[in-house]
This record gives C-alpha cells, sequence and structure tokens, in this order.
C-alpha cells in the first residue's frame, strides 16, 4: 500500500473538481441544448482537459491517512471524493454492519428509468469488502452473487447495508443488501473474499 503526504488543501481542491465534474455528467446526460451549443461546449471542455493533463499521475490518488485518523481512498471508484466515476458513496460502520445512504441519479440509467445491475453490483461489492475488511479479514472478490429482487429506482434515497458472515483460512463471507428506507430489498448480494497471499502479514491480523 502506497502512502503519500499532499496538502489537505489540494486534496479539498481536487474533490471539489471531482464534484464539479460529477454535475457536468449528469448536465451532459440530461441536456436538451441546441446541436451548436453541444459543439461549442464540447470545444470548451476540450481545453479544460488538455489544462489538467498539464501535470497529471500514473494512477488515481492512493489509500492514505485522513486527519481524523481513518484509512481513505480519495482514488476509489465507489468511495473516493476525488474520483467523478464514485459517487460517492460515504460508508459508515454501525457495530459489525457497514452502512451508507445512497441516491442513485439518472446517469446511473440501465433499464428505462432504473439503475443498472452493474452500478448496484459496483456498490455492493465495496460494501461488502468493507464489512469483510471491518471484520479484520480483508480480501479481493472472488465471487460475488446478487439477486436483484426489483427495480432499483434513481433519485430515490436508499440504504445498502452489509455485514461479515464467517471466515476460513484466507477466505471470508460477506452479505448484503440495497434495500428501501423501510426495509424493503431491492438487491441482495452475497460475497467470497479472498486475502490475496501478496497482503499476508501486511494488514493487521494478518
Ligand atoms: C497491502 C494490503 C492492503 C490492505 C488494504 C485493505 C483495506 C481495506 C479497506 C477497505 C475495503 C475495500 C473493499 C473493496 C471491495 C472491492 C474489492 C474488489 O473489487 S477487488 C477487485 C475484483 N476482484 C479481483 O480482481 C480478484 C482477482 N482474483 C485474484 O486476485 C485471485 O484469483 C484471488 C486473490 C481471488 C485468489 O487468488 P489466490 O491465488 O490467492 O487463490 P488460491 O490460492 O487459488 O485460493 C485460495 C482460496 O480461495 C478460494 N478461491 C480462489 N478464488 C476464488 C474465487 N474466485 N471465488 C471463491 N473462492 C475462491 C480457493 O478455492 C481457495 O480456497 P481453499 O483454501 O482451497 O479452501
Amino acid at each position: 500500500m502506497t502512502m503519500e503526504l499532499t496538502p489537505e488543501s489540494r486534496l479539498a481542491a481536487h474533490c471539489e473538481l471531482a464534484q464539479q465534474t460529477r454535475d457536468l455528467m449528469d448536465a451532459v446526460a440530461l441536456t436538451e441544448v441546441k446541436e451548436d451549443e453541444l459543439l461549442a461546449v464540447t470545444a470548451e471542455l476540450a481545453a479544460l482537459t488538455e489544462r489538467l493533463r498539464a501535470a497529471s499521475r500514473a494512477t488515481p490518488l492512493p489509500f492514505d491517512i485522513s486527519p481524523d485518523g481513518n484509512l481513505r481512498h480519495l482514488g476509489n471508484a465507489v468511495i473516493g471524493g476525488a474520483n467523478p466515476m464514485a459517487l460517492p458513496l460515504v460508508v459508515e460502520m454501525d457495530g459489525l454492519t457497514a452502512r451508507a445512504e445512497v441516491t442513485f441519479r439518472p446517469l446511473h440509467e440501465g433499464p428505462p428509468n432504473g439503475v443498472h445491475g452493474g452500478i448496484s453490483a459496483m456498490v455492493l461489492d465495496h460494501l461488502l469488502g468493507q464489512a469483510a475488511a471491518a471484520a479484520g479479514f480483508p480480501g479481493m472478490t472472488g465471487t460475488l452473487t446478487l439477486r436483484y429482487l426489483r427495480p432499483v429506482p434513481y433519485g430515490t434515497p436508499l440504504v445498502a447495508t452489509a455485514e461479515h458472515t464467517r471466515a476460513e483460512g484466507r477466505k471470508s463471507w460477506a452479505d448484503g443488501r440495497i434495500a428501501l428506507p423501510d426495509g424493503t430489498p431491492l438487491v441482495e448480494a452475497s460475497g467470497v473474499f479472498v486475502m490475496p497471499t501478496a497482503w499476508l502479514g501486511r494488514h493487521p491480523g494478518t
């Protein structure tokens, strides 16, 4: 795991840029402006893209320790505040349950008016993995099994939860779900996480 010391003010500015980019992506997905305006905005964006490429890294921001002492991963595709692809999901531990409130956006559309199944899977993959890690059994996803019970709406606050269920050697298991606030499950997931041999001895408890 690579650790870097980057000033917090720069990281905050990077996160603001990512949030502005999310707003841009939402606007792109929904815009109805005329063709000449589409072309004009595209040209401006191309210029902005070049400005950002003037100094760039080979990989997104790595794991580091935030000022409050927690492990964070600002470059992560699900939780990373500096990654415009990320929702970003804010995961909290409630005892041994990983919990995140999530409101998907039209940008996440798969079926008409519904969230893409792969997006739900991505969120659950992360949450199950974080539950396993919080229980002391971090690993790479080996197998992820999903059951899509009901269409997942966007624009509606939902709750995603996961808990570690058992471990055996380098393998650990976790279950999770995305549900309506009243508990009605929409998607359920089970996962097997395998700690790669390269991680052995590099994480507390291994
Ligand atoms: C430096 C330390 C840093 C630690 C930081 C931790 C902080 C945590 C904080 C926050 C949590 C974040 C949470 C993130 C969540 C998202 C995670 C992802 O999206 S991960 C990306 C998608 N997954 C992959 O890309 C895997 C690719 N596959 C592999 O790398 C390997 O195949 C791997 C590691 C899964 C297994 O490789 P092998 O060589 O270690 O496996 P073998 O030795 O053959 O098997 C070991 C045991 O595991 C079972 N196993 C192997 N593969 C399996 C599979 N695919 N499914 C189920 N079981 C499997 C085998 O049957 C075996 O079991 P038997 O010991 O015999 O009982």
